[in-house]
């Protein structure tokens, strides 16, 4: 078959540059109508028939035909049987990346998850109690692929936290069992496990039903039905960010072998037709060996077609005047993914604000943080990079403000309060602060 990947040619010299950008950046308002009904109807039906309305969904979109939700559930003995059973060299890495994993997010709870306190110089002490939440439950993606990382991605970084209970949900098409992803859950700890995906999997999570319980928390990636569907349940339950269809944008100054950069367009874009890879150079020859290494690896890929659809529908090589406005234009896009390819990485990084995470240098390809470098893959999409950050420890942990007046402090603290609070016509809290002075005063009815 000739499969072709086109991704759009942008220039940022055009007039139009702006209309192009823009309706590249998003899918199509009927897509996301369509899917956020679907989302919508599911979500209804699973908190209204729980495990009933689960294994029917199941059965429709999986493959996976069950009589009890009980069939679902992975053992703890099945998930140990697949570590067991998997190869040395196998074993070997996935040991190697959860270690990796572990010692970047231990290093983060000491830089930024441990309580604090400090006195005044009256002895009151004010401080921040830091507490794992006690159950959460993690999506493991498993419709197109397979995804071992992500459950050493969100299940680490909740045992690091020290959360009481992991329960990990990943769709099982056809029921086929993905050997990685079992023996992933053994290293990481997951407490229970079910294939289940999907809108119907959130849903379960979010309300509980009879056999799924309930948690705080729902972390991970997924798909667009998935998003949604953490979108919908947040505020019933907790949810980390929308971390949906992958992205990668590369920032090439042309310095990078032309195929190593259409490698790592394919590598996000191998993941979903809906996955977005874009790159933003100021070299318009270098764009067109891009697109030469792409006609030519295209064929090699065992994913070609989805490779290729990705690329075509939401991909784009867009030339820009310079770096300056390519670091621009990518601070706009908030990528999930960012690559400076470039031999000065460091002189652009100084300029770029919202990525999920920055790769730096051509020989850190994205891949390397999918799986093992040590920070985690489960990153912002869709531009939701602006304003969140990796998954990380801290999204396992929840603060309590902690604060302890002394007899002294509350003479000084009682009349700011009563002042501010007559002012607010709010009586009782005035009075709650005077009782608590060593001169009683009278009450005050207005400010
Ligand atoms: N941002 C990240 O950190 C990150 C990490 C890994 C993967 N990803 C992304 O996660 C996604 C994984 O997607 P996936 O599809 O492979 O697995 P998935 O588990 O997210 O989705 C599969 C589920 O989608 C549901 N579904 C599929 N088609 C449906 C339909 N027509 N109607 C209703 N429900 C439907 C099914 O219930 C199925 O179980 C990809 O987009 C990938 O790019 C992101
Ligand atoms: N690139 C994905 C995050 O968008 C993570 C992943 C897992 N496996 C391969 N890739
Ligand atoms: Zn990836």
């Amino acid at each position: 078959m000739n499969m072709l990947a086109t991704p759009a040619r942008l220039s940022t010299a055009d007039d139009d540059f702006d209309a192009q950008f823009k309706a590249r950046l998003h899918w199509s308002a009927d897509t996301d109508a369509a899917i956020e009904q679907r989302v919508a109807d599911i979500l209804a039906d699973v908190q209204q028939r729980g495990d009933a309305a689960v294994l029917d969904y199941t059965a429709r979109f999986d493959g996976l035909g069950a009589a009890a939700m009980a069939e679902l559930e992975l053992t703890q003995a099945e998930l140990k049987a697949a570590f067991d059973g998997l190869s040395a060299v196998q074993r070997d890495a996935l040991q190697a990346a959860a270690r990796r994993v572990r010692s970047y997010h231990e290093a983060q709870k000491k830089a930024s998850g441990e309580s604090w306190s400090y006195r005044d110089e009256d002895g009151t002490l004010l401080g921040q109690k830091v507490t794992p939440l006690d159950r959460v439950g993690i999506y493991v993606p498993g419709g197109k692929a397979a995804y071992p990382s992500s459950v050493l991605m969100n299940a680490i970084p909740a045992h690091v936290a020290g959360v009481g209970e992991i329960i990990m949900v990943v769709p099982t098409p056809k029921g086929e069992k993905n050997a990685l992803v079992l023996a992933a859950a053994y290293v990481a700890g997951v407490t229970r496990a079910f294939t289940i995906g999907g809108a119907q999997a959130v849903a379960a999570l979010a309300y509980g039903t009879q056999t799924v319980p309930k948690v705080d928390k729902i972390t991970g990636p997924g798909n667009a039905y998935v998003a949604s569907a953490k979108k919908r349940v947040f505020g019933t339950v907790g949810i980390d960010m929308i971390a949906g269809p992958s992205e990668i944008l590369v920032l090439a100054d042309g310095t990078t072998p032309a195929d190593w950069v259409a490698m790592d367009l394919f590598s996000q874009a191998e993941h979903d037709e809906l996955a977005q890879s874009i790159l933003l150079c100021p070299d318009a020859a270098y764009i067109d060996q891009v697109q030469a290494a792409i006609n030519r690896l295209l064929p090699q890929m065992p994913r070609a077609e989805i490779i290729a659809k990705s690329l075509t529908g939401r991909g784009a090589l867009i030339h820009t005047r310079s770096m300056e406005e390519a670091c621009a234009i990518s601070n706009r896009i908030a990528p999930e993914h960012l690559e400076v390819s470039s031999n000065a990485p460091h002189r652009w990084e100084p300029l770029l604000k919202h990525a999920g995470a920055i790769f730096l240098g051509a020989y850190t390809s994205e891949s390397l943080g999918d799986y093992c470098a040590g920070p985690n893959h489960v990153l912002p999409t869709s531009g939701t990079a602006r304003f969140s950050s990796p998954l990380g420890v801290y999204d396992f942990q929840k603060r309590s403000s902690l604060i302890e007046v002394s007899e002294q402090g509350a003479q000084v603290l009682g009349k700011i309060a009563a002042e501010l609070a007559y002012g607010e016509g709010l009586q009782a809290h005035a009075r709650a602060a005077e009782m608590r002075l060593q001169t009683v005063p009278e009450m005050r009815m207005s400010p």
